[in-house]
């Protein structure tokens, strides 16, 4: 086993009465896709918003390439080379798909988003940088065509699409996936799953997603976390995982097959 990227030890969060973390404990290692799974209400984006930065849990810790995260706001996380995208879409749906991107490399900038192309000098070397990662993006993604589009304009496949895109631009070392594939009809989530495959490959980048299709789970995952009520109840492989007993019986009478 290689050394773990992220360690996740004992992480527990309450929402007054609502325990909707307990004892979760899993590591994620580097370039590999990290599933997590569950019945509704299990816990999983609750998860994620521990990891981002977005909640901030009672009990344990959470490690990147050994730093502290816990305690932590999320624009550090983000810095320190995390990136997630929503369950929701959440981009400015009146800008083009290209100033979207370039806003997700707002975590680089040093002058900030709106200064950065005013002036010359190191100023227009930073611009020229951004621009071309966002170049890289758009080649990575296949979203020529599409480049100054409104992003309300697109339809919701191409969207969910750019929201990647916004993600990646910041070249993120983990990236957090919410449902990326939500309501997607099946060609729509076929070219998300070989986008997020791609990511993994060429970009060696860790991708943690959370997602309902067991179908696309079981065949992009390297590991599976699988919550329920809030607990880890499995872990593995996806040939481990798909045979524990305790995942079939959480799965009985879902409609996820
Ligand atoms: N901000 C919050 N305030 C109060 N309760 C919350 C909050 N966020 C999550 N919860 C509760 O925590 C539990 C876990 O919710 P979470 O959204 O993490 O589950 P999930 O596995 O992502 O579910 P789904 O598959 O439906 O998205 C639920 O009981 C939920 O109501």
């Amino acid at each position: 086993m290689p050394e773990a990227q992220m360690q996740i030890e004992g992480i527990g969060l309450s929402f007054g009465g609502v325990r909707a973390l307990s004892g979760i404990t899993f590591n994620i290692y580097p370039s590999t896709i990290q599933a997590i799974i569950g019945p509704n209400g299990a816990g999983k984006t609750s998860m994620l918003n521990c990891i981002s930065g977005l909640y901030k849990p009672q009990q344990g810790q959470i490690r990147f390439e050994g730093q502290n995260l816990i305690g932590r706001a999320p624009h550090e996380i983000a810095r320190l080379g995390i990136a997630r995208s929503f369950q929701n879409i959440e981009l400015f749906r009146h800008m083009t798909v290209v100033d979207n991107l370039m806003l997700g490399r707002h975590v680089h900038m040093r002058g900030g988003v709106l200064t950065g192309g005013l002036y010359w000098g190191p100023g227009q070397r930073e611009e020229i940088a951004h621009r071309e990662a966002v170049e890289q993006v758009i080649d990575l993604l296949e979203i020529q065509s599409i480049r100054k589009k409104t992003v309300g304009s697109l339809s919701y496949g191409l969207q969910k699409r750019v929201e990647l895109g916004r993600a990646l631009a910041m070249h993120p070392r983990l990236l957090l996936l919410d449902e990326p594939m939500a309501g997607m009809n099946s060609e729509e989530k076929e070219d998300m799953a070989r986008f997020i495959l791609d990511i993994s490959e060429e970009q060696r980048t860790t991708i943690v997603l959370i997602e309902h299709d067991m179908g696309v789970v079981m065949d992009i995952s390297d590991n599976v976390a699988v919550l329920e009520f809030g607990q880890l109840i499995a872990y593995g492989t996806p040939a481990e995982v798909k045979a524990n007993p305790a995942v079939i019986a959480a799965y009985l009478g879902q409609e996820h097959s």
